[in-house]
């Protein structure tokens, strides 16, 4: 192994208390918002269908005039209580917000700059209601933090002089304080998410990621950092020089998901995947006729997907400049929220079953127990759901979760593989079925092959 001093800190999944809540959760909220909600996508009537947060970028916007934003950032129909309710009622156990976009901009009032909701006509602290609310809802709120910045005079995209790392070293402090001080004054945040990190003036600097990690654990013991914060001794980044994961998880899987068949080896390691409603929209956009708008039950069977091979979903909305969500959001919310407050058992505290993927659907596991769910998407036009265990696993019984009581026929027609049973029938939404299952050797009352 190639000797590193800021390379992985350990190797394996993290098994205390505050890794395992997070692994449970299985389904979060993101939220980007920031001065991009305000023009939303248009800039001098015309609108860029590039991504929302880009804006400044897709129309050239000078930095003075995009940073007047701040003055026109006065969100009266915010209601942190009101987020939270819906978050509950779509059945997220975490949210992960924006607490300072590329932009700049800062939904705390920072002691470390004056470009903050402070400077806004709004004044308060947003990140201070959402932390209280959705934490009441018995929500864990996760904090979002990009480490490029394109309002900071310090910011640097590469060291290409002295005055360069003179400049840049300033910035580092400023984003330190600034981690800092969100760790010390939210405490009860349970994970830091951390983007923007993969310019080369960040790569050239894989100590300071490393002691970014350093002091949030000091200062909140149990914390948890994502893979995309850190770069190593040569400027590796997620995994170091020998091919160890950094931070806490991975977070590369950003708008794409692990392939079910081909990706297992994600199962080994925590991971999350963060996903946009349109094609590529992560702050608000006036006009989503521009791309895609995927439906509530694309994205129902990315969680699935997700919650099959040992993966978190973080699902984005990207609020109104008024502090409102729109419709096809709240719609969205709804339509899982109602699927999950009957089926969120096999999504919640729900990992990777170590089955083959069938045709059907997905497997979860619950963690720690001998039940096994079969989510399905896909029904055969022949009643059939083909099942392959591996070996010494034998499958009991089997019955739709909202219908215990109806055993479903379960056969046993070879080694290690069986059919189950189900009316031939149109199924609206993805149905949930239990299936119980102990070690042993298979009963093998199958017909043995004529030898
Ligand atoms: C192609 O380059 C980028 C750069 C930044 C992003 C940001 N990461 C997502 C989580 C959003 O915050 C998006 O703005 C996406 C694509």
């Amino acid at each position: 192994a190639i000797p590193l001093q800021y390379g992985a800190q350990y190797s394996g999944k993290r098994t205390d208390d505050a890794m395992n809540k997070w692994r449970s959760n299985r389904f979060g909220q993101f939220i980007h918002w920031g001065l991009y909600a305000i023009p939303g996508g248009v800039w001098n009537g015309k609108t860029y269908n590039y991504a929302a947060e880009f804006l400044k970028a897709s129309a050239n916007v000078p930095s003075a005039t995009w940073d007047s934003l701040m003055y026109q950032f006065n969100p009266v129909k915010f209601d942190a209580k009101q987020w939270a309710k819906m978050a509950k009622k779509m059945g997220v156990k975490y949210m992960t917000i924006t607490t300072k976009h590329h932009e700049g901009f800062c939904l705390w009032p920072s002691k470390y700059t004056d470009f903050s909701v402070a400077g806004s006509p709004y004044k308060k602290d947003i990140l201070k209601q959402l932390v209280e609310a959705y934490n009441a809802e018995g929500i864990d709120v996760n904090f979002y933090y990009s480490v490029l910045d394109w309002h900071h005079p310090d910011w640097r995209n590469d060291i290409k002089s002295p005055q360069d790392s003179v400049a840049f070293k300033r910035y580092l402090d400023f984003a330190y304080n600034q981690l800092k001080e969100l760790a010390t004054n939210y405490p009860t945040v349970k994970a830091f998410w951390f983007d923007g990190t993969w310019d080369n003036s960040v790569k050239k600097n894989g100590k300071w990621t490393y002691e970014v990690e350093k002091m949030l654990k000091e200062v909140s013991p149990g914390v948890i950092v994502n893979s995309r914060l850190r770069a190593d001794d040569y400027g590796k980044r997620h995994k170091d020089s020998n091919g160890q994961l950094m931070g806490d998880y991975e977070s590369g899987y950003e708008r794409r998901l692990p392939d079910p068949v081909t990706d297992t080896a994600v199962t080994r390691w925590d991971w999350e995947a963060c996903m946009t409603i349109p094609e590529n929209q992560w702050g608000y956009h006036k006009d989503w006729t521009v791309s895609h708008v995927k439906s509530p039950l694309e994205l129902l069977e990315m969680l699935v997907h997700t919650t099959s091979m040992g993966g978190n979903f973080l699902l984005n909305f990207g609020p109104t400049g008024n502090g409102d969500f729109r419709k096809e959001e709240l719609d969205i919310a709804t339509v899982i929220g109602n699927w999950m407050g009957k089926y969120g058992d096999a999504i919640w505290n729900c990992d990777y079953a170590g089955m083959k993927k069938e045709d059907w659907g997905y497997y979860t596991k619950k963690k720690n127990s001998n039940q096994l769910n079969m989510v399905v998407f896909n029904w055969p036009s022949s009643g059939l759901l083909k099942v392959r265990t591996p070996r010494g696993m034998v499958l009991d019984k089997a019955s739709f979760v909202d219908a215990k009581g109806n055993a479903l026929k379960v056969e046993e027609i070879a080694d290690n593989q069986y059919l189950i049973q189900v009316p031939v029938k149109l199924y609206t939404s993805p149905q949930v079925i239990q299936v119980d299952f102990h070690q042993g050797a298979t009963n093998g009352k199958y017909q043995k092959a004529k030898t």
